[in-house]
């Protein structure tokens, strides 16, 4: 099954169309990212799904419910958590935890509870007098209780700082290891190589990539080798002749290449130079980004 799928979605903001025709899917058991420049639609895209914005096109589909079947019905199987999340100010996690049980037919007090303690959240304290990276905390370990089968997460790190936001990470992928789907946005681009498997990736209103981010990484190899002397005359632009090469750099006897695919040709012709060691990894996903969605939103 796939838990959510747009397709076509167009909506504006006044007379600006921010979204022209939107394609998405979040395959069930899934951890996508919506990456995209700000202001790019991201969170108009994760309001529209779910009916808090109005659509002007398109279609969406969520779990197995009926096309366009958004608002109302699908509360209780979805659970949306905005930037910044949204808590009630006036009640304690213990309260907002009491709400979660009639809300959701699924609700885990177990799973919140735990959740709220991996993030270190108070629980008798009122959510208003909670820093910002407790609030969130709150959100997110009251998303966790729900236990619905997809996670809609805006920005969901911001105001963690870095040992809950690994925390969180490791809390999200047990959530989806479990069949459970989330769809997620975030400018940090490391952490979301820690977490999730695809990225969906939104420019001028439309998703111009879905890939495996595994995948994605492996178009390019970042090949660097450190050499036993400075480069002689003229290897260099042997270098850059070998195919799949597309980019060469030199810094005194470290040689740093980008290669499009696999770089067996390289490593061939880098043994000609006889480097004392060579080391090979897949692109990050910063530079993905760059290729892709580098300059406008
Ligand atoms: N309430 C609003 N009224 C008018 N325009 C809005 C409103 N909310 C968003 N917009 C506009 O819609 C566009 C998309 O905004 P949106 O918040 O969806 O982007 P985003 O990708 O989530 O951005 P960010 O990464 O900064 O959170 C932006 O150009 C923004 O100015």
């Amino acid at each position: 099954m796939t838990a959510l799928q747009v397709a076509g979605l167009v909506a504006r903001h006044g007379r600006r169309t921010v979204l022209r025709g939107a394609d998405l899917q979040v395959p069930q058991g899934s951890i996508t990212a919506l990456l995209g420049q700000n202001g790019s639609g991201k969170s108009t895209l994760m309001r529209s799904v779910l009916g808090l914005h109005p659509r002007q096109g398109g279609t969406v589909r969520v779990l197995d419910l009926p096309e366009n079947v958004t608002g109302p019905q699908v509360r209780g199987r979805v659970t949306y958590v905005p930037t910044g999340g949204a808590v009630m100010p006036q009640e304690t996690a213990r309260t907002h935890f009491e709400f979660g049980r009639r809300i959701y037919p699924r609700w885990s007090l177990e799973r919140a509870l735990e959740s709220a303690a991996d993030l270190h959240v108070p629980l008798d304290q009122r959510a208003g007098r909670l820093s910002t990276g407790q609030r969130m905390g709150l959100a997110l370990a009251y998303a966790l209780g729900s236990s619905t089968e997809l996670l809609l997460l805006d920005e969901p790190t911001n105001g963690l700082d870095p040992d809950h936001r690994r925390r969180l990470a490791q809390l999200l992928v047990a959530y989806a290891s479990n069949g459970n789907s989330v769809l997620l946005s975030s400018h940090v681009l490391p952490e979301v190589e820690g977490l999730a498997d695809r990225g969906a990736f939104l420019r001028g209103g439309r998703i111009i990539l879905e890939a495996d981010l595994d995948d994605l990484r492996a178009q390019h190899t970042i090949v660097q080798a450190i050499l036993p002397d400075v480069l002689p005359a003229g290897a260099i632009q042997r270098l850059r002749a070998v195919p799949g090469v597309q980019d060469c750099e030199v810094q005194g006897r470290t040689l740093t290449v980008q290669v499009q695919g696999e770089p067996g040709a390289l490593l061939a012709a880098l043994a000609d130079l006889k480097p004392v060691d060579v080391q090979s990894k897949p692109q990050p996903l910063a530079d993905a980004y760059a290729d892709l969605l580098g300059g406008a939103a």
